[in-house]
């Protein structure tokens, strides 16, 4: 198992912002990670990267635990935040290089940066300053620096968020062959349409996991109580959270 949640917990103050999640996420899934905004996932991500500490619970990310192996889990896996950090005055070669220089990289860094400036199609734009780019482009920038070392578990909250859809859908393509190449994925969506392209999927509402399976396993779940044979991730959704869907809350901010 890639990633192992039990119980996990966070409080801050009186307000809790995940509530008893366990979850498992196996070698090689793509696990999407579901809910309205202030569900909680963010939350959850930083426990699994070890950023934030839990109140309760434990966990274990690829063999080492959340709370006493932190450096051992950050050094490990590719985090790209909401808020990622890319240096807009340098060009797209540069901030990789700069990456490359962080991290331990296997091989030489000049042939790591030219390798993914290849796979994410960034050659022609490598001398532009990130400023310069469209915020898919940056995205897509951000994403590649996360690879930098070929982490074997990759975390993205909401990568393709504000993305046109040609760009999501290059995206996805770019994550499915991560995955097929053993990277385990984690990520987060508002997208049901992407929801239903992962090997796993969990619903999380106001800090609990209401949901959670394969996306078959969902659907037979859900079949004879939405009184339907193929139950959509949003239909499911909408019935666990009784919240409309992840795109209506979000639109309603
Ligand atoms: N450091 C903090 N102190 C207090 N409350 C916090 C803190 N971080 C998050 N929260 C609260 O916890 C809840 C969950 O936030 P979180 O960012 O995890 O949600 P989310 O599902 O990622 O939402 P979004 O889709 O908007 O990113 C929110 O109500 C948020 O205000």
């Amino acid at each position: 198992m890639v990633i192992r949640l039990d119980s996990l917990t966070k409080r801050f103050g009186a307000f809790t912002a995940v509530d008893g999640v366990s979850l498992e996420v196996k070698e090689g899934e793509v696990c999407g990670l579901i809910g309205a905004n202030g569900a909680g996932k963010t939350t959850l991500i930083r426990m699994i990267c070890g950023i934030l500490r839990p109140t309760r619970g434990e966990g274990s990310v690829l063999g080492y635990d959340i709370v006493k192996e932190r450096d051992a889990i950050r050094h490990r896996i590719g985090y790209m935040s909401q808020k990622f950090s890319l240096y807009s005055d340098m060009t797209v070669e540069e901030n990789l290089r700069f990456f490359a220089g962080l991290y331990p990289v296997k091989g030489s860094s000049a042939d790591r940066v030219e390798e993914l400036l290849e796979r994410f199609d960034l050659e022609e734009m490598k001398k532009q300053r990130v400023e310069n780019l469209a915020g898919g482009w940056r995205q897509r920038v951000a994403f590649a620096s996360s690879m930098i070392h070929s982490p074997s578990l990759l975390i993205l909250d909401e990568p393709t968020s504000g993305v046109d859809p040609v760009t999501r859908r290059s995206f996805w393509d770019l994550l499915y062959g991560l995955a097929e190449e053993g990277t385990t994925v984690l990520v987060t969506t508002h997208y049901m349409s992407e929801a239903e392209q992962c090997d796993r999927v969990a619903m999380l509402n106001r800090g609990r996991l209401v949901a959670e399976g394969t996306v078959p396993d969902l659907r037979n779940r859900f079949a004879e109580i939405l009184h339907t044979p193929r139950p959509t991730l949003e239909g499911i959704f909408i019935h666990t959270t009784g919240e409309g869907s992840a795109d209506d809350n979000r639109a309603r901010g």
